[in-house]
């Protein structure tokens, strides 16, 4: 990740930040990461390959650098939350509980999780603040790898590593300024940041894609969710990052039975699979049936290539990094790609510096089409 330094860093400036199925991500720090690795169990036998291997610089998103803000008017911790969204709308194949649900019973049936979540994300997604309070407070009390709060950079909360709320955010949100508990006011913010329109390089190509979507509510967790009751119907707004995501992820209109269907059909007559994993957005984008100028190929292609973009938006990462201000005045580069903004929380008495970013977005292969196989547990 970023650093300010040349890059000859030393095993002694490397903090391990965490993992996925196909990386490691190190943070240039001061540590060495092999002390702090602490891996799921079904990961322990993975290991850095002996050969030289590639590795990716990114910007990281836990952090606010200068080169975004001035930092002369920031005080206190850099806090970053990350949350693994999930699906956020119903899928056709269960109409009636979240995919995520499902999923947490094959995850139990592994043994990759010793109880299920009460997490719903269609509470988060519902752009209702009763609903995403329930939410987050479900991730907390059971993060898996839905949740993690890092102070200035170290992973401070996530699981097996479930610290003091309180500790993690002193000297972000001080008891003495708020009105009502730390974890409250807390919520209240990552709510607001989480509604706040998400200004981002790719806005055209979104601006493309409409959002029909209205709450749902899922059986599953219908003892722990409530139903919006807010005078005014709450909607999440089309512009905030989850709009964003969820979005990306309604560009799959044909779930993963047709699109199995429809990927057998079009391996049969033709072997070129590249053309999945082409960055160029399609014409007709969004569609949900054939266009005028589209062949049957073209459509079929287009369709695929939306399901595995959609697949992408719903294994994504959110990543809010925030800093409270000293004073009303705040620089920030007005040229940066980064989503930033600030955003006031009355319960804290103060002001703080978001910056928003999704990580984990790579392309998924054509063969994920066919993952559901596998899944027993999966209604279809
Ligand atoms: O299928 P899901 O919803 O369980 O998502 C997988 C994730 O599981 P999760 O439920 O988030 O713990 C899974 O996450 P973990 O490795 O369990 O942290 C991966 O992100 C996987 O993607 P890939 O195979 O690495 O490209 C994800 O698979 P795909 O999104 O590629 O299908
Ligand atoms: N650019 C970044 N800035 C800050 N933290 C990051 C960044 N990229 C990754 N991370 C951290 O490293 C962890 C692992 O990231 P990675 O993308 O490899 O795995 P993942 O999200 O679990 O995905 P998958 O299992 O699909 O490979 C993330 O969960 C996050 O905590």
């Amino acid at each position: 990740m970023e650093s300010n330094h040349n890059n000859d860093w030393t095993a002694a400036e490397l903090v391990y930040r965490g993992e996925g199925n196909s990386s490691i991500v190190i943070a240039v720090k001061k540590v060495c990461f092999d002390q702090f690795r602490k891996v799921k169990l079904f990961r322990k036998h993975k290991s850095l390959p002996d050969e030289d291997t590639f590795a990716l610089l990114m910007p990281d998103f836990c952090d606010i650098p200068q080169t975004i803000a001035t930092n002369d008017n920031l005080i206190g911790p850099v806090i970053s939350v990350e949350i693994k969204p999930k699906q956020g709308f119903l899928s056709s194949l269960d109409p009636y509980s979240c995919v995520y649900s499902s999923f947490q019973s094959v995850k139990l049936e592994q043994g990759l999780i010793t109880r299920k979540s009460g997490y719903c994300p269609l509470d988060l997604y519902s752009g209702c603040r009763h609903r995403m309070n329930i939410a987050l407070n479900q991730l907390l009390s059971n993060p898996q790898n839905n949740f993690r709060i890092f102070r200035d950079l170290q992973l401070a909360y996530g699981e097996g590593l479930k610290c003091d709320i309180d500790t993690i955010l002193h000297g972000f949100i001080n008891v003495t300024e708020t009105i009502g508990s730390i974890k409250d006011v807390f919520c209240n913010l990552l709510i607001e940041a989480l509604l706040k329109p998400f200004h981002n390089k790719n806005e055209i190509l979104y601006s493309k894609l409409k959002m029909k979507y209205e709450q749902h509510y899922c059986n599953y967790h219908r003892d722990i969710s409530l139903p919006c009751e807010c005078k005014e119907k709450c909607q999440l707004p089309y512009d905030c990052i989850l709009g964003t995501i969820l979005r990306t992820q309604m560009l799959d209109t044909i779930d993963h039975r047709f699109a199995q269907d429809l990927l057998d059909f079009i391996l049969k007559c033709s072997s070129d699979i590249e053309k999945f994993s082409e960055l160029t957005v399609p014409r007709g984008v969004g569609s949900i049936s054939k266009l005028d100028f589209e062949s049957n190929e073209l459509f079929m292609t287009r369709k695929i290539w939306e399901f595995l973009v959609s697949l992408t938006a719903k294994d994504c990462s959110i990543i809010i990094a925030m800093q409270k201000l000293n004073s009303a005045e705040i620089e920030f580069n007005s040229d940066t790609e980064d989503a930033v903004t600030i955003i006031h929380v009355p319960q804290a008495r103060s002001r703080f510096f978001v910056r928003l970013s999704i990580i984990d977005v790579d392309q998924k292969p054509f063969h994920k089409v066919y993952k559901l196989k596998n899944f027993k547990n999966i209604k279809i």
